[in-house]
């Protein structure tokens, strides 16, 4: 196994300062990145699509796990350190310069399937997050999504129905995926710490639902959700047949979004997709 340099020092030397509008929060503690590597299971072998690797502390340890990483990173600062990593580990690493928004993960992993490990700014995680959970193609190319979140954001990821933190998130994360909060992350095991308190979650696709369009069902949620304090015959308005299709589902048209449970969001959805 290769011996490398410890982080502290490969920032120090590449001048690695954490840049604050690229969301930098890094990780240093080795065995804390092993367990987080550990996450989706043996990686040994396997393909693993890496977003923001900053300096490499996640990113070595899903090397020594064995991995073949594809890691996107915007930051042409950290470049050298990830070039440096990729020679310690041969063969097991390529680095894509760029912007992960911007470019097509599948087309990108050869049309192979791969594990997602990212520890991301709040806003492009989600973002990302809700674009791999997304789309008519099921199951995805992605055999498991492992992601840092805002522990707050996670909390909404893994919500049940109920309160106000059960949302879109929640049905988009849940209505054919299995979310679990796979580990809770304080604020100072990253330099420099955040505000807030970070949590991973894991997800794993399930199976689709028959007859049900992930469209529908997006534009169903976004619509509930949209105006969460509204009863659901007046949210749901905007949606073609929907206020129709409650009564049939058996939904008491005066309930709120926040009470609809999963499977009751996937039902309406269902008849909408004929
Ligand atoms: C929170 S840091 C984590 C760094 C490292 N993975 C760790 O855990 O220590 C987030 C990293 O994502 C990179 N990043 C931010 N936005 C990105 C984007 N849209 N595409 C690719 N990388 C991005 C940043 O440059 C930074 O290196």
């Amino acid at each position: 196994m290769a011996d490398l340099p410890p982080l502290r020092e490969v920032i120090a030397r590449h001048g690695l300062s954490a840049s604050k509008a690229l969301g930098q929060n890094f990780l240093f503690d080795e065995q804390l990145l092993d367990r987080i590597a550990a996450i989706p299971g043996d990686l040994s072998g396997k393909q693993v699509l890496e977003v923001g690797p900053g300096p490499g502390g996640l990113t070595r340890a899903l090397l020594r796990s064995g991995a073949r990483v594809t890691a996107i990173e915007m930051d042409k600062r950290c470049l050298p350190a990830l070039a440096e990593l990729g020679e310690a580990f041969p063969g097991q690493l390529r680095v894509i310069e760029g912007d992960a928004l911007r470019l097509d993960h599948a087309e990108l992993m050869g049309g192979e399937p791969f594990a997602v490990l990212s520890n991301l700014p709040y806003n492009v995680g989600t973002a990302l997050f809700v674009r791999w959970l997304g789309g008519e193609r099921w199951p995805p190319l992605w055999t498991s999504l492992t992601l840092m979140f805002q522990q707050e954001v996670a909390q909404r990821i893994v919500a049940r129905p109920g309160g106000s933190i059960y949302g879109r998130l929640a049905v988009l994360a849940q209505w054919r995926s299995d979310a679990k909060l796979a580990m809770k992350v304080h604020r100072s095991a990253f330099t420099p710490p955040p505000k807030v308190m970070s949590a991973i979650v894991h997800v794993e696709p399930g199976a689709m639902p028959e007859g049900v369009s992930a469209r529908i069902l997006e534009r169903l949620t976004e619509a509930a959700f949209g105006q969460r304090r509204k009863m659901l015959r007046q949210s749901l308005k905007g949606v073609s047949g929907a206020v129709e299709a409650l009564a049939k589902v058996g939904i008491d048209p005066q309930r709120r979004a926040e009470t609809v449970s999963v499977t009751e969001f996937v039902e309406l959805a269902r008849i909408l997709s004929v």
